[in-house]
């Protein structure tokens, strides 16, 4: 399989893609950058401001900025993260499978990502994160209560994928790379 996956994306080779990842805060946005980054679990603190890291993934250089700014300022997007959006090709965004209690909330911010101009063709991943804790929020229930929130036809209208992830797990993190994978064959085919 990986045979298989590295000689499709060998046409990548020197590929840069930007991407913007966003998420409610603690739903684990930096715990999953650095695992992309650094194949490693770092101990985290509440991000202030926004990081900005390159790794590279099937012979691709993504560039991914991450914050959750836009939570934190009443839902309103702030300028300095909006100027992050241009040339968006993907959007990540982390959902707390845990936190039942503002799935709403995180629905809402999802909302207003998706109508900014500069995300109108951004692809849209979705992580639903810390899938190892009991009572998380299964998959399934994850996109329900997003779509709900967001409107099932915001969904329709876009290229989007969810995968149900451990951020800690392992290397790699559980479902991390495989979300990455889908990101570049989509990518494959613009
Ligand atoms: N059990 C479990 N805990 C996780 C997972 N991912 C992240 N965490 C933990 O969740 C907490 C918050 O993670 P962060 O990566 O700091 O979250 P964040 O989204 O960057 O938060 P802000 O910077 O405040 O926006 C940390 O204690 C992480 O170790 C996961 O998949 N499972
Ligand atoms: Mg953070």
């Amino acid at each position: 399989m990986w045979q298989t996956l590295s000689t499709v994306f060998s046409s990548f080779f020197g590929k840069e893609v930007k991407l913007f990842m966003s998420g409610l805060d603690a739903a684990g946005k930096t715990t999953i950058l650095y695992k992309l980054k650094f194949g490693a679990t770092i101990t985290s603190i509440p991000t202030i401001g926004i990081n900005v890291e390159t790794f590279e993934h099937n012979n691709i250089s993504f560039t991914v900025s991450e914050t959750d700014v836009c939570a934190r300022a009443n839902l309103e997007i702030l300028p300095q993260v909006r100027q992050q959006f241009q040339n968006t090709q993907g959007l990540i965004f982390v959902v707390d499978s845990i936190d039942r209690e503002r799935i709403k909330e995180s629905a809402e911010v999802l909302a207003k990502l998706l109508q900014e101009d500069d995300l109108q063709d951004a692809l849209l991943l979705v992580f639903a994160n810390k899938q190892d804790l009991p009572n998380a929020l299964t998959v399934a229930e994850v996109i329900a209560k997003l779509a709900a929130g967001i409107g099932p036809k915001q969904l329709q209208k876009r290229k989007w994928h969810i995968e149900g992830t451990c951020a800690l797990d392992g290397h790699f993190g559980q479902g991390l790379q495989e979300g990455l994978d889908w990101l570049s064959e989509e990518l494959l085919k613009k």
